[in-house]
């Protein structure tokens, strides 16, 4: 049952490698082939859980044959006995179909949940993947939307899809089969109005699926909306935008609720079409077994089986034309999951790089860097996560060298460039021109876990993980033991304040929630790089968002944090530039000055600028 096309480009490390492609239109039978290889390792219980439904639909069949038989030996003739045989094959018949159906049905929940399971584990790892502006395209409510309620849609298609399909084409095939046998001629009648249901649901499908598509979309708006404003909630409330606010996410329920509406009409006209429909043939049915009997060559037991048989035989046709538009609609959730799928990494490991033996020394080289950053917001059309950028280059000609134990803080007006040499280090990209080395290796040529454990990374804001602080700390160096934690939490001034809480390193966080001020979160994350310990340090405006109390607080943990390593230090405030081994100055992306604090102040050029007006002067607390 292996036959699947596992070509897919469903795993990240193939998407990585398939070109980018805009899904829009996708179809029903592209997107079940994208998404069947995931059924790999259930494919038997897939085949299980068929032959379970297959034989409940046999069982169906068989009680209704049976029933025919009732009618026509036991109640005609009013004879108990005859009663008996029939009626207890009838009842093992329905305890049989009851267990396979139960036991079938069973297995075919499970399988569709690990379906689930798999495929949402699947997108979230190849999300991870993608670059920082990947997320600048696309809000993180719709992500959320697409990670859950477009996975289970496409599950709809392909794991319970494939079953109910399996189970409907079978109960309309034994049952024609045994309508045939009773009567061919009026089945045959019946049969005739059947492409009626199929010619319907085509009907329906393109506007099924855009009623789909757009409920999909504003169901990620919704969510959109509202993450933002919860995230925000302070602005809103500091500045009155609490009706702003609920007005947004009015306008988009509203297209939710259009959309729904729309669809759910849709659904709803398609089942009355089909009750009339079903009506017509039960009539002709009737009309004709009418005749059939004054005529005398049919009894009223075949008459009334053969009626039963139309109740079971139209609910797996309705149910065949029901699955179309159940698959038209989970194609639009497919195409808004391919589309993240089709997004590539920025940055991928180089095929067959070996971790370098040796310990990294942490000589940083940048040589004639040049980069332009992805344009945030490309054209429609133009969605192609890795496509051309055509935004004014974030750096040009920017060569610099930093050396085993030195400070290079980096500095400029806002927009020069100087976050974007802290994103180029631990490979968040890498340059559009020159090259960035690390002890004289190109940085694309070293395995990126390699690279990212031995270049820490301070960004600019502090970040915390869902855990305890203890966890927050130890991520640094997973197994650390419990006194390193505390050792790198004294160093970073963190201890007595963590020490303080009621439940000390205990304390749960959550990114969003925390109650340490901004200070304090600083300095767990100082913790955290200190127990990294990695060679290279990259500190991204380590005290901005901080009162001058806190920077303060932080600046002798910062320093302890440097000692040792090549520290690349982002910053505005200039309070550690004395320290500094060397001084680089940006503007406008290209390098402008370089030199020691003092030699630059006497040049009197940006860098004296720059630091007549920053609050820099202050001593820096020792
Ligand atoms: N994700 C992005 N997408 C597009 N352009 C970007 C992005 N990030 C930064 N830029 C642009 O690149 C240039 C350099 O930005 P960068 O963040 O490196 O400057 P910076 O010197 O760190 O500024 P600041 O001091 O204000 O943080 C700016 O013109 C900025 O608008």
């Amino acid at each position: 049952m292996e036959t699947g096309d596992d070509s897919t480009g469903i795993s990240p490390e193939t998407s990585a490698e398939t070109p980018a492609e805009a899904p829009r239109g996708t179809t029903a039978r592209h997107a079940f082939r994208a998404f069947w290889p995931l059924t790999r390792g259930d494919r038997r219980w897939l085949v299980f859980i068929c032959l379970c439904v297959v034989a409940a639909a046999l069982a169906e069949t068989g009680s209704v044959l049976l029933f025919g038989e009732l009618t026509d030996n036991a109640l005609r003739d009013g004879s108990v006995s005859a009663f008996w045989g029939p009626a207890g094959q009838w009842l093992a018949m329905a305890v049989f179909g009851a267990v396979v159906g139960y036991v079938g049905n069973s297995a075919a929940v499970w399988v569709a949940e690990r379906f689930v399971l798999r495929l949402r584990a699947r997108v979230f790892a190849h999300v991870q993947t993608l670059p920082p502006h990947f997320f600048q395209r696309h809000r993180q409510g719709d992500l959320v939307t697409r990670l859950t309620g477009d996975v289970e849609a496409i599950e709809q298609m392909v794991v319970s899809g494939v079953v109910q399909t399996v189970s409907a084409l079978f109960s309309t095939v034994f049952f024609f089969g045994a309508a045939l046998v009773l009567r061919w001629d009026l089945a045959l009648a019946t049969f005739v109005l059947a492409p009626l249901f199929w010619l319907t649901a085509r009907q329906f499908a393109d506007r099924v699926r855009t009623a789909a598509r757009q409920e999909r979309v504003a169901d990620g708006a919704i969510t959109s909306v509202v993450e933002e404003s919860l995230g925000n909630v302070v602005l809103t409330q500091a500045y009155n935008r609490r009706h702003a606010e609920e007005r947004r996410l009015r306008t988009e329920a509203r297209a939710w609720m259009r959309a729904s509406v729309r669809g759910n009409r849709l659904s709803e006209l398609y089942e009355q079409l089909v009750r009339v429909m079903e009506t017509v043939c039960v009539l002709t049915v009737i009309g004709l077994g009418a005749w059939e009997i004054s005529e005398g060559r049919m009894t009223l037991g075949q008459l009334l089986s053969f009626a039963a048989f139309l109740g079971y035989l139209f609910p797996p046709v309705r149910q065949l034309g029901q699955l179309g538009l159940t698959v038209t609609a989970a194609t639009a959730g497919a195409e808004r999951l391919l589309e993240i799928l089709a997004a590539r990494p920025a940055v991928t490991d180089p095929p067959g790089a070996a971790r370098p033996a040796g310990e990294v020394r942490g000589v940083v080289e940048f040589e004639r860097v040049g980069f332009r950053h992805p344009d945030p917001n490309p054209a429609p059309g133009a969605e192609a996560e890795t496509g051309p950028a055509p935004v004014r280059p974030a750096l040009h000609d920017v060569s610099f060298t930093a050396r085993p134990g030195e400070l290079v803080l980096i500095t400029g007006p806002s927009g020069a460039g100087k976050s974007t040499v802290a994103k180029l280090l631990p490979r968040f990209y890498d340059p559009g021109a020159g090259s960035v080395r690390l002890d004289g290796t190109a940085l694309d040529a070293l395995p990126l876990e390699y690279l990212r454990e031995r270049v820490t990374l301070l960004p600019q804001e502090t970040l915390v993980l869902h855990g305890t602080l203890r966890e927050n700390i130890a991520c640094g160096r997973p197994g650390a033991t419990g006194d390193e934690i505390v050792r790198a939490a004294r160093a970073a001034a963190a201890h007595d304040f963590i020490d303080a809480l009621p439940d000390g390193y205990d304390t749960h966080v959550a990114p969003g929630t925390t109650r340490l001020s901004g200070g304090q979160l600083q300095r767990v994350a100082i913790a955290r790089a200190l127990l990294r310990d990695a060679p290279v340090l990259v500190l991204d405006e380590p005290t901005a968002g901080l009162d001058a109390f806190a920077a303060r607080q932080v600046v002798a943990p910062l320093r302890r944090l440097m000692s040792g390593r090549t520290t690349l230090l982002v910053t505005h405030d200039l309070r550690l530039a004395p320290d500094a081994d060397r001084v680089l100055v940006l503007d406008h992306g290209r390098l402008v000055e370089s030199g020691r604090h003092e030699e630059l102040l006497a040049r009197g050029g940006t860098y004296a600028r720059l630091y007549g007006e920053g609050d820099a002067r202050r001593p820096a607390a020792r």
